[in-house]
């Protein structure tokens, strides 16, 4: 379980990103964060594995507490908390192989990662991921000859690699089209439910981030207004969390989108039934 307490961050120029953030994440639970462009979701996400200090408050990881640790505890700590990013951070020359083993390399030592020699139990993990997110047949592809969606399931394989406790994921879907989003999301909920892994998603599409976690909480100027199940962001809710911005409109744009793929499903089956 992740626990977040009474999280703030100031930063050096005086700029307050987060105030009082305070929630906790059950094992297998995925939450959407959501809120306007500078309401503190990356600040969030980055105080958790203390990429960005915290200014004052905890996060607490099972019986770890992540805002007390030394450097080397630190180092061990992240090893159990998985990151995804938007632009998928792979090593373009590397096999997608190498990319998932790379998840390893916090605990493999340095000796070993240099000449790239894995233990046979991490290979073996890195197999049965890569099967799980639909890439076996490309484990010995380069990871530059793949598609985005492709890219993000080796992002995804390479942070369970790292066999975490926790999940922070930094908008997964913001380099994909509205389809392929959709399957990221849903294969990111799966995994969690299935092996109990708490995940926290910073994720702009409001509707995405509805149909697919388990929870949202919602931050405006760094601060939480909204926590709770997806059927509970009502317009008012919705309004609290952006405030002015058209929410309307990013709602329509996706269900615009989902029609799209409803009709494509049925031409397909059309053209399928011709054949
Ligand atoms: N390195 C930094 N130094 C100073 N201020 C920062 C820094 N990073 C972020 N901020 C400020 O902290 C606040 C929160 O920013 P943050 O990037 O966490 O928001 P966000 O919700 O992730 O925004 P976006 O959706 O645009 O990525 C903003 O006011 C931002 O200007």
């Amino acid at each position: 379980m992740l626990s977040v307490e009474k999280l703030t961050k100031v930063y050096r120029t005086g700029d307050t990103a987060l105030t009082d953030v305070t929630f906790t994440v059950p094992k297998g639970q995925v939450v959407g964060l959501i809120g306007p462009s500078g309401a503190g979701k990356s600040t969030l996400i980055r105080c958790v594995n203390r990429l960005v200090e915290p200014t004052s408050g905890a996060v607490r990881l099972g019986d770890l507490d992540i805002t007390r640790l030394r450097a080397r505890d630190l180092r061990r700590a992240r090893r159990r908390i998985g990151m995804i990013f938007q632009e998928y951070a792979l090593v373009e020359r590397l096999t997608v192989m190498e990319n998932v083993l790379s998840g390893r390399l916090g605990y493999v030592p340095f000796w070993r990662s240099f000449t790239r020699r894995f233990p046979g139990p991490d290979i073996a993990r890195a197999f049965a991921l890569l099967d799980r997110v639909g890439l076996s047949a490309h484990a010995d592809k380069r990871a530059d000859a793949l598609s985005g969606g492709q890219r993000q399931r080796v992002g995804i394989a390479r942070a369970l690699e790292q066999e975490p406790d926790l999940l922070l994921i930094d908008e997964p879907t913001a380099s994909l089209d509205p389809r392929t989003s959709r399957q990221i999301m849903r294969l990111i909920v799966e995994i969690c439910r299935e092996s109990g892994l708490p995940a926290i998603i910073n994720i702009h599409d409001v509707v995405l981030a509805q149909q697919f976690a388990d929870r949202i909480i919602g931050l405006q100027s760094g601060r939480v207004v909204f926590d709770g199940p997806p059927a509970q962001l009502t317009g008012d809710a919705l309004t609290a969390i952006y405030g002015a911005e058209d929410w309307t409109a990013m709602r329509q744009s996706a269900a615009d989108d989902a029609e799209a793929e409803a009709e494509e499903r049925d031409e397909a089956r059309k053209m399928l039934r011709a054949l």
